[in-house]
């Protein structure tokens, strides 16, 4: 449990990007202005309302309830005016309502759009380390939470500084000096606000956090769901998900605490204690003087008016505080710079083009977190049409020599050239156009066949798709679905089979017709009778095109222009098929091994352990 107790706790560099989050926010609320604007126009006009009803009534009982006089016509003018002044209120209401909501529902789609364009944008180092359940927190909770900021709490903000004012006004016309005694309150309640956004920040960032990881706790089980079941890990992750669930559970509890504790007892001792104030007034002052119980009505009632908005303010603050954390942590994500290696801009204007597919590595070493190298001086030229074959023990480095060349990463020393040209001078989209990957585990998306095949690029024809699959002979199935190449394909494409979903995706490379073509362990996960139709489907594709290919069976590479052998991130072997058999190093033994021709295998740390 000790590494998930650890990770309960937020980054400190979130907690401590607090400053620009207004600025920010505003940013994204400025297009909306005119709406916002409207919005607070009709929320002035609804508080004004409720101001004034009460100094109405305040004229009613001093001028016509208490000296018994009822003339009809001020009275009813008055009626008219306090109920007319009540139905526009009211409708003022219901439609600042309506505004806000529809500017801040308008602001939050943007911001969700521009994380979810963000994160499209983002190098898969930073995917590495991030779990994909908390970015899906980050883009639904968190800018949910916003979405109150301007709904709820801009609102109330509004409606409490014009009501307050109004009350603050009406109060002074009333009595001015008994209105400077209740502007006590005023330095009492900014101290209880401070205090409180002091408490509660650090606890709702926690908060929010672990509300993260739920998610990512929930996001992983779900996609590693055949994995969980097969290795009867639900126990496991029942007993993980219960723990972050227990801790989620308790920093919600601290938050009640402090917002119960905080927000309505406080401010309400403080209302008691200017209703004692006014009391007291009126008390000492029936000694001297009749007491105008109009104006107390008025006082009484406008103290009530005054601590509702108080009131509601402090409950909103509480809302105000999780949005403010929940921008921060929007904010953050937005900032992230581990962006997707680009073009460079010192390059030409114009983006380099792939014609012939050449491809060279010169010197190259990489390192994923900047210290330790996977890769140690790689070099070797795939001349166009050629295939280099990478081969090594597992971790040996052949897939991050994939990902360099698909440029899924920078390199830090040494070169990459295709056709002659630094990888960094080509834009992603040529890269990814021109250079074909296709996968040990193909990722389907929901869709049909052809989309899936067509993947976006709509310039490619139903007959081309059609074509791209007899290609591949992808038709001796496809043929048979019942829809066809239009067939719909559950999620992960999890309705065929691996060899199907393997044949599917190289119709989706070569529909593309890439110069170069990346074979990621392209053979490993089929079934032996689909393999002849694999076999063959390969020979076709890397006809023409500079191939690189990793592999472990040796045996679908042994026609390779040149072999790689990988051990930790050096090529200590390279040559043909029979170079490398000839030289009875690496590359000989594990063939051995391979064809059975050697039948004591050394123990392997593994071996021993199940002895
Ligand atoms: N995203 C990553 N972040 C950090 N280290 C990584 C990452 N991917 C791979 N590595 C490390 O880099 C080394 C080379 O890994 P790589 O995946 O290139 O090996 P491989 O030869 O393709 O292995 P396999 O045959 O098992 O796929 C390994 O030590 C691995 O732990």
């Amino acid at each position: 449990m000790s590494s998930l107790e650890s990770s309960l706790m937020p980054q400190e560099e979130i907690l401590q990007s607090r400053s620009g989050v207004g600025r920010k926010l505003f940013h994204y609320a400025k297009p909306q202005k005119h709406l916002f604007l409207a919005a607070f126009c009709l929320l002035i006009i609804a508080t004004l309302g409720n101001v004034i009803g009460p100094i109405l009534i305040q004229r009613f009982i001093d001028n016509y309830l208490v000296p018994r006089k009822f003339p009809i016509q001020p009275i009813v003018s008055l009626t008219i005016i306090y109920l007319g002044l009540q139905c526009i209120s009211a409708i003022c209401q219901y439609n600042q309502l309506v505004m806000f909501q529809r500017a801040a529902l308008r602001v939050i789609q943007q911001l969700r759009q521009d994380v979810f364009s963000h994160v499209q944008k983002l190098g898969l180092a930073f995917f590495d380390k991030t779990p994909g359940g908390t970015l899906i927190s980050r883009i639904t909770n968190d800018t949910e939470a916003i979405l109150d900021l301007f709904v709820s709490v801009l609102s109330t903000f509004i409606q409490t500084i014009v009501q307050l004012t109004g009350i603050f006004i009406a109060m002074f016309y009333l009595d001015a000096k008994l209105a400077l005694d209740c502007l006590f309150v005023a330095p009492l309640l900014i101290f209880i606000n401070w205090l409180y956004r002091k408490i509660s920040s650090k606890i709702f960032h926690v908060t929010r956090h672990r509300l993260s990881l739920l998610n990512a706790k929930m996001n992983e089980s779900l996609q590693g769901m055949y994995v969980i079941q097969a290795m009867r890990q639900q126990t496991r992750l029942q007993k993980e998900f219960a723990y972050i669930n227990n801790a989620y559970r308790s920093s919600r509890m601290r938050n009640i605490r402090v917002n119960g504790l905080m927000l309505r007892p406080l401010v309400d001792l403080v209302y008691f204690a200017t209703l004692i104030v006014i009391i007291w007034f009126f008390g000492r002052n029936s000694l001297i003087s009749a007491v105008n119980i109009g104006v107390l009505y008025a006082f009484v009632n406008y103290l009530e008016q005054f601590f509702e908005p108080v009131n509601n303010l402090m409950q909103r603050m509480n809302m105000f505080q999780q949005a403010m954390v929940s921008a921060q942590r929007v904010f953050h994500l937005l900032n992230e710079q581990q962006l997707a290696p680009q073009r460079e801009s010192s390059q030409e204007q114009c983006s380099a083009q792939i014609y012939n597919g050449r491809v060279e590595f010169q010197n190259v070493t990489f390192s994923y977190d900047g210290k330790n190298p996977v890769l140690k001086n790689i070099s070797f030229v795939a001349e166009p049409g050629q295939t280099v074959a990478l081969v090594g023990h597992t971790g040996s480095g052949k897939s991050s020599i994939v990902s360099l060349l698909m440029r899924f990463y920078s390199i830090e020393q040494g070169e990459i050239l295709i056709d002659g040209q630094r990888i960094e001078s080509f834009e992603n989209d040529e890269l990814r156009k021109k250079i074909g990957l296709v996968l040990q585990d193909p990722f389907l998306f929901v869709g049909d066949v052809a989309s899936n095949i067509r993947l976006g690029r709509f310039y490619i024809s139903d007959e081309q798709v059609e074509e791209a699959v007899r290609f591949v002979q992808a038709d001796r199935f496809i043929d048979k679905l019942p829809h066809g190449i239009h067939e719909p394909l559950g999620e992960r494409g999890s309705t065929l089979s691996a060899g199907e979903r393997q044949l599917l995706s190289f119709a989706r490379t070569m529909a593309g017709n890439p110069k170069i073509l990346i074979l990621d362990e392209a053979t490993a996960s089929v079934d032996t009778e689909t393999e002849e139709a694999i076999q063959e489907a390969l020979a076709r594709m890397r006809q023409g095109r500079t191939t690189i290919a990793i592999a472990h069976r040796l045996s679908t590479i042994q026609d390779a222009d040149l072999i790689l052998v990988l051990h930790h991130g050096e090529i200590v072997e390279r040559g043909t098929h029979q170079q490398l058999l000839a030289k009875q190093g690496l590359y000989y033994k594990m063939y051995m091994l391979q064809s059975g021709s050697v039948t004591s295998i050394p123990p392997t740390p593994l071996a021993t352990f199940h002895e």
